[in-house]
């Protein structure tokens, strides 16, 4: 057949012009928000409420050019037929040419789009025809499509091999990409749901459950504008991974979501780690609690209040002091602004008791008068007033006088330090200081933990910050100066096995919506996480309240390799049904080594892979320990070396997986840290074991 009769060509060509011709109204929307931006720019700002309004005109036309520019790559992916004849084309972004019209492209968040993720042969939703096409730069150079209805095909449908088998066959390039134009049908279900509550989805290796976060966070950002306004937050568990995942959203046109790890949220920057028991300890959500009970030893815990004004000592009795107290801390959330409502209630109180004792004194006054003189003198003055609390006359002279003395011992320094007695001011990081170098303070809060873990807990007071005491540190920020001010409408959490008790409530804290999708895998757990399943991570935040997605089919993971994982998984989480994959690969392969030749032994299979399956992606696993060695030696020059701690999320087309028992007796369940390592891989995975027994052998 002649290219020309060869229906997937005229296919090809028959797309390129509407795909060309959205890609030039992608042009000169592009071009009007530059000369905008630009003329915005150039107007002058008289007033300062002119400048702010240019401000925020400028900071919305930079993102809508982020938005289009971010586009540019794959602007249009899919069309879809109805059998009447209608068809649309699905994109990144939407495209009009004039607002009122029908989209010349219809954004893939759109009602419109959902038959194009949802219709099936069995419920095609009314369309006869899916069509994926392929895209190079701005140019369509394949297309694919799925007849739904049963129909045959015509010489104008080009049914072939389905895109997803090409995306997942890609090589990967060590960034993830994009999977909007093949989202499967359980993942869209999530992406798309109305729920706006907790989110949860459960899913094996390489189901797509950060593809389905990152989409997610796209969609809502799209479909839920209050959320959208009030910011979305993707949360990942170290910066390697948010790197591998930063490219996602802005492709897909959304450069406002903050990526963030839990240090990064907290302000901390820490490369300290605790050992692992200390982390997990600190992990407990009993901490927060000790934080709170030593906090409260802070606040006026009991007793009266004396201070001297001007010549006056004046006295506060307990219950007064406690009331004052119980107020504050109703009033205000945070210690330190608590404080603030302290102070001016005791000097509320202190005026109070000022003019209770004027008016004791002039009343001692009067009668002293009558009895000298005989004189009433309040019959003469009418000043009868000035026993009463003072409402009743505001101008009374006294009353005035108070005003001025309260107002005077707000500013007062003598005032404030006797305050600071009973309610100190607070820097948050002390409050963490004084529970965990004090083993009195430790064993009055942490009842719970017997001595031994007790011990574990202690530091010295010099000793720099761990990671396991950033979400200490954020939540006594909280109990010191109140919430964080920066929250978000929706949050996102990739790797949320990881969590700890204590780093979820510094998620949960800055999304008091509790609008949230989570995305884990338990059997994926680290060392550190403190709960075994949703339930136990999310119901002291949301009781029951969230609801539960699973996905099923792995994209990255070989069905061999999975099934080279089935007993591993049995052991490390004999609940769970193992994955199923849609991609078939070659059988995984295990090389055994002396120690002293591991690091020869994996050069020489990376030179070999390397060779086989040129451009490849190749990235080495191994115990932490090892890096350093590997990266001297150079193996970084030909794969990327990645400790086992940090290697969830990640994917490479091969992976070594060196000394597996290295990788599990390095950390505490070892065995998960190396289930993860194993699944990395969507092509090849070769296991090097190193059997010390074998002596290296010597050169002849
Ligand atoms: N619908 C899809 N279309 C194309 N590629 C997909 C799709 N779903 C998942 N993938 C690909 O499969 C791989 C695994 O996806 P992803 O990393 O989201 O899985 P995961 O469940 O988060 O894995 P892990 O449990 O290891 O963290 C990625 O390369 C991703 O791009």
């Amino acid at each position: 057949m002649s290219k020309l009769n060869d229906p997937a060509v005229r296919q090809v060509d028959s797309e390129r012009d509407y795909v060309s011709s959205l890609y030039e109204l992608l042009a000169e929307r592009l071009s009007e928000a530059r000369v905008n931006r630009a003329s915005v720019l150039k107007a002058p700002a008289g007033s300062a409420g002119e400048a702010h309004e240019r401000e925020i005109a400028v900071e919305r036309l930079a993102r809508e050019i982020g938005r289009l520019e971010g586009a540019e790559k794959g602007l249009v992916f899919g069309r879809i037929d109805w059998a009447d004849g209608m068809a649309l084309r699905i994109g990144r972004i939407g495209l009009h040419r004039e607002e009122d019209e029908l989209p010349l492209l219809v954004d893939w968040r759109a009602n419109a789009a959902r038959p194009f993720y949802e219709a099936t042969p069995v419920h095609p939703m009314g369309l006869r025809r899916r069509r994926h096409l392929g895209l190079e730069e701005r140019t369509v150079v394949s297309v694919s499509d799925e007849l739904l209805d049963g129909t045959a095909p015509t010489d104008e449908d080009v049914v072939g091999d389905g895109p997803l088998t090409e995306a997942l066959s890609a090589r990967r390039t060590g960034r993830m990409h994009a999977a909007v134009a093949t989202l499967q049908a359980e993942q869209d279900a999530v992406v798309r749901s109305a729920h706006r509550g907790v989110t949860v989805v459960q899913g094996g290796p390489g189901t797509g459950k950060t593809v389905v976060a990152l989409h997610r966070a796209a969609y809502v950002l799209y479909a839920f504008p209050r959320a959208a306004e009030e910011g979305v937050l993707v949360v990942g568990p170290n910066a390697r991974f948010l790197d591998y995942i930063s490219q996602v959203l802005p492709s897909l046109g959304e450069n406002d979501v903050v990526l963030a790890t839990c240090p990064e949220l907290a302000g901390v920057s820490t490369d300290a780690m605790d050992p692992f028991d200390t982390a997990r300890l600190k992990g407990g959500s009993d901490l927060a609690d000790a934080l709170a009970g030593l906090l409260r030893v802070h606040q006026a815990p009991a007793g009266d209040f004396t201070v001297r004004v001007g010549q006056e000592l004046v006295h506060l009795p307990g219950e007064e002091v406690a009331a004052a107290r119980d107020a504050a801390v109703a009033a205000a959330p945070g210690h330190n602004p608590a404080r603030q409502v302290f102070r001016e209630l005791l000097v509320d109180a202190v005026t109070d008791a000022m003019q209770r004792d004027m008016g004791d004194v002039l009343e001692q006054i009067d009668a002293d008068t009558v009895r000298m003189t005989g004189l009433d003198l309040d019959r003469f003055t009418g000043a009868a007033h000035r026993r009463t609390e003072g409402a009743a006359d505001p101008g009374a002279v006294h009353e005035l006088d108070l005003d001025a003395i309260r107002a005077d011992l707000l500013e007062d320094a003598g005032f404030d330090r006797a305050v600071e007695v009973l309610w100190p001011r607070l820097v948050p990081g002390d409050l963490v200081t004084a529970l965990l170098t004090d083993a009195d303070a430790l064993a009055e809060h942490l009842p719970g933990l017997t001595a031994q873990e007790r011990a574990l807990l202690l530091r010295g007071p010099g000793d720099p910050w761990t990671g396991a005491d950033v979400p200490l540190l954020d939540e006594a920020a909280s109990l010191v100066d109140g919430p964080p001010e920066r929250t978000y409408g929706h949050v996102v959490v990739d790797e949320a096995q990881e969590l700890t008790a204590m780093q979820w409530r510094m998620i949960v804290r800055r999304c008091p919506g509790r609008a949230m999708t989570l995305v884990g895998d338990f059997a994926q757990a680290g060392p550190v996480a403190t709960a075994r399943d949703w339930k136990e991570a999310l119901s002291p935040h949301v009781g029951p309240r969230f609801k539960l997605h699973e996905l099923t089919v792995s994209y990255r993971t070989t069905q061999e390799i999975l099934e080279s994982v089935r007993d591993l998984l049995a052991r490390i989480a004999p609940d769970q049904q193992p994955t199923r994959s849609l991609r078939s690969g070659e059988s995984p392969r295990t090389l055994s080594t002396a120690a002293d030749d591991l690091v020869a032994a994996v050069l020489q299979e990376l030179r070999a892979q390397t060779t086989a399956h040129p451009g490849e992606l190749l990235g080495v696993v191994c115990a932490d320990s090892r890096v350093s060695e590997l990266t001297a030696q150079g193996v970084a020059d030909h794969a990327r070396i990645v400790p086992a701690s940090e290697a969830r999320g990640l994917e490479f087309d091969g992976v070594l997986v060196l000394d597996p028992e290295g990788i599990i007796a390095a950390r505490p369940g070892g065995e998960r840290d190396l289930y993860v390592a194993l699944t990395r891989a969507t092509k090849r995975l070769c296991t090097i074991t190193v059997q010390p027994g074998i002596p290296s052998p010597q050169p002849s």
